[in-house]
């Protein structure tokens, strides 16, 4: 045994998440050539195997003393009062004489050993203390967006980021799996899904991970023995299949499948007769359809029919004061009280499933450090981008361990080293600039670009003033350099291929934005010179890129609902249009040309008196004009009217206008017009696939629009709206 000369401190022991109590000696040891594993018998089995295999053959009968297992094993007697007497909680030692792994459960030993692994410290071990738990109980992520859902391998992989991370809990529920959702929930999976799930559900239990199955029956579901029997024999084809926690989604729902008392009765008695009668099945786990506060209804009773009637067993998720929002200390008090039990939050972030061109790559910050005491749960719910999610996903590891101590800048740092170690600066660039959501639904944004911003700012600022600092100039084109240096770098990065492939549209997009901005700044310079050459060289190459960016947009991501691909669009975006446009128009003044500005133009304008469709984006494209559909219900009041204005008359071939919502449209009145003054009524007929199509005799049409022309609110899903015609 060698006394490693170097000391080594508590601010020195990199464990992530932060443990609760380190005690420190500052002295280490160098690495024991051979270790003995002491409690292997009694000892969590996933602890022992983690430790063979991160030990090799280190691992042996003779060597220093490692002692593992949980509290009242005979291996850790010694250690029995140091244990924290919380879940999951764990002492750890290591000290000349010996090496205490103790758990105060199984998982707590597994937690143990995950802590030991990541104090191996350039060759040497320091002598030190932990006392480490929790804060909160559930943690991890709830697979629920719409959209692509993930892959087996993209699954497999997070699962064991999870256990790497002490999150121990990963919920099934993409809402675009049928066997989850409707048609199917009613069905077993097929052989093959169901042999995919059972490998997640070993690989989980391997990292200590629950794997959650959920359900999202409430579209179709009829409240009858039939149905429950179904549900019931569901689950008991799920836990077949190693399955031993669950959940019921019925979020997202109207109409029958929405009424409280009846899904408080199906979950009470899927309580009472599977979860209560088998002798390992976790808590059940509901989604509640008033699953935010901006939606719950107090006269319709609902979250107090929940708080009231539903065991008290079953946890209940919410995700807070909106669809999407930071989670506050008055907040979950707030739900805490209505359904009577700390809530279990679905956090809805990272996802990006309305905000599909959009990656959200920044920091995790805006929920309160003072919210553990009031939740039972805290699960984010990711993008359809498995790898991409990681770095949020990350920082909520960090946040749910150890909450008093989380850092939203150090763990957004570490976490990007912990993704892609090869390719720190790059990617850190990357991500600080794709992190905004932009305009959306939700109303929910997001920090981007941070550091350079004020220097846009001011620089844009004075550069119309005529004096702009030279400083600036440079540090704009310093960044630009950086962005296009850091898509060239991730674009062949190989050690973590599956991340780059996800991101590469963006990457490709990066390199367009860090390119565009070098050439717009060139162009300012060659303006003050007077060298008409060199701009109109800098003038058409900043055109091409932006074609090219456009043509991006049209190639990648081709989702429904926000197809294309998104960066910077915060600050360099802008930016780069701005420099453009003020250099453009500056040549023209002083060269009497007329160089076409970029503006980035639009062919149409939405005007509407409905509040949620207020900032609805418009998906511009060469014949189209697609409205970004909410996947929410729409509250339509009398009188309300939604109108899209193109910015000329165009004959409509085929007057294809397809407005796409959940029953019948006879309280509205569609109508076209050519000059906004004289309108026609349109006749909308059901196509084969249940969509809405408007015809009318083919004049030239400038404004469509669409009014509700009954007397009182209506409430429609409002799916797809868009205008078909040549541009
Ligand atoms: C707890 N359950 C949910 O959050 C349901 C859904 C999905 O999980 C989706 O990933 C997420 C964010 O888009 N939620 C809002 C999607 C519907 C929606 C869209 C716009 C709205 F305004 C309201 C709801």
């Amino acid at each position: 045994l060698l006394l490693a000369q170097v000391r080594v401190m508590a601010q020195d022991i990199q464990v992530q998440p932060s443990p609760r109590q380190v005690n420190v000696t500052g002295k280490s040891m160098t690495i024991p050539v051979a270790f003995r594993l002491v409690g292997e018998q009694e000892a969590n089995p996933h602890a022992i195997a983690l430790l063979k295999q991160f030990l090799g053959d280190r691992l042996g009968t003779e060597g220093f003393p490692l002692f593992v297992g949980e509290k009242g094993d005979r291996a850790v007697r010694g250690a029995k009062r140091l244990i924290p007497d919380h879940p999951e909680g764990y002492y750890l030692s290591i000290t000349d004489k010996a090496i205490t792994l103790a758990g105060n459960d199984e998982r707590g030993t597994y937690y143990a050993a995950r802590t030991f692994m990541q104090l191996f410290h350039e060759g040497h071990l320091p002598f030190v203390g932990i006392q480490d738990y929790p804060d909160v109980r559930f943690r991890g992520v709830v697979e629920g967006f719409y959209g692509t859902p993930w892959s087996h391998e993209a699954r497999l992989r997070q699962l064991r980021f999870y256990g790497e991370n002490k999150l121990n809990t990963y919920i099934y529920g993409p809402k675009d799996d049928p066997f989850h959702s409707s048609p199917n929930w009613r069905k077993p999976y097929p052989a093959k899904e169901a042999a995919r799930l059972a490998e997640l559900v070993k690989v989980a239990d391997e990292n200590e991970v629950d794997f959650v199955w959920a359900i999202h029956p409430g579209l179709d579901i009829r409240w009858e023995t039939s149905d429950r029997d179904s549900l019931m024999a569901k689950f008991e084809r799920m836990y077949d299949l190693g399955v031993r926690s669950f959940a019921v989604f019925f979020d997202d729902i109207s109409g029958e499948g929405a009424k409280a008392d009846r899904q408080v009765e199906l979950l009470n008695y899927i309580d009472d007769h599977f979860v209560q009668v088998k002798p390992d099945v976790t808590p059940l786990i509901v989604c509640p359809t008033e699953y935010n506060k901006g939606w719950a209804r107090p006269e319709s009773g609902y979250l107090a029919t929940i708080g009231e009637k539903l065991n008290p067993s079953v946890e209940v998720m919410w995700t807070g004061d909106r669809v999407i929002s930071e989670i506050t200390r008055e907040g979950v008090e707030w739900i805490r009280e209505q359904i009577k039990r700390p809530a279990y939050i679905w956090w809805n972030f990272p996802v990006s499933d309305y905000v599909r061109d959009h990656l959200l790559l920044g920091e995790v910050y805006g929920n309160g450090k003072d919210i553990a005491g009031s939740i039972s749960g805290f699960v984010a719910n990711p993008m359809e981008w498995a790898e991409a999610s990681k770095l949020a996903i990350y920082c909520v590891a960090d946040y749910t361990w150890n909450m008093q101590s989380y850092d939203r800048s150090r763990s957004w740092h570490r976490a990007i080293r912990a993704i892609i170690p090869e390719n720190v600066e790059a990617f850190t660039v990357f991500a600080r600039h794709n992190s905004d959501l932009g305009e959306n639904v939700h109303r929910f944004r997001r920090e981007e670009s941070v550091e350079i911003q004020p220097v846009a700012e001011r620089f844009m600022k004075r550069y119309r003033e005529g004096h702009y600092d030279e400083r600036d100039f440079l540090a704009l084109q310093d960044e630009f350099e950086r962005v296009a240096e850091a898509a060239d770098l991730l674009l062949i990065d190989r050690e973590n291929e599956a991340l780059i492939e996800e991101i590469t549209p963006w990457l490709h997009q990066f390199k367009i934005l860090g390119d565009a901005g070098q050439e717009a700044l060139a162009m300012i310079k060659a303006g003050e010179r007077g060298d008409r050459e060199l701009f109109l060289r800098k003038y058409n190459h900043v055109k091409a890129l932006r074609k090219r960016s456009y043509e991006l947009e049209r190639q990648f991501n081709q989702n429904p609902y926000q197809p294309g691909v998104k960066t910077g669009t915060t600050v360099l975006q802008p930016l780069v249009l701005d420099v453009f446009t003020e250099a453009t128009e500056r040549f023209n003044r002083q060269n009497g040309t007329d160089l076409p500005l970029l503006a980035d133009y639009s062919p149409c304008k939405l005007t509407t008196n409905v509040p949620q469709l207020e900032h609805l984006p418009l998906q511009v494209y060469p014949s189209r004009v697609h409205l970004t559909p909410l996947l929410e219900v729409v509250k339509w009041p009398a009188g309300g009217y939604l109108q899209l204005e193109l910015d000329d008359a165009y004959r409509i071939p085929g007057t294809r206008l397809n407005f796409d919502v959940k029953g019948d449209l006879s309280w509205g009145v569609m109508e076209v017009s050519a000059d906004g003054e004289t309108w026609q009524t349109v006749t909308l007929t059901r196509d084969a696939r249940g969509r809405l199509n408007g015809k009318w005799e083919d004049t030239p049409v400038k404004f469509v629009r669409f009014t509700n022309t009954g007397e009182g609110e209506q409430q429609v899903y409002l799916r797809e709206f868009y205008v078909v015609f040549s541009l």
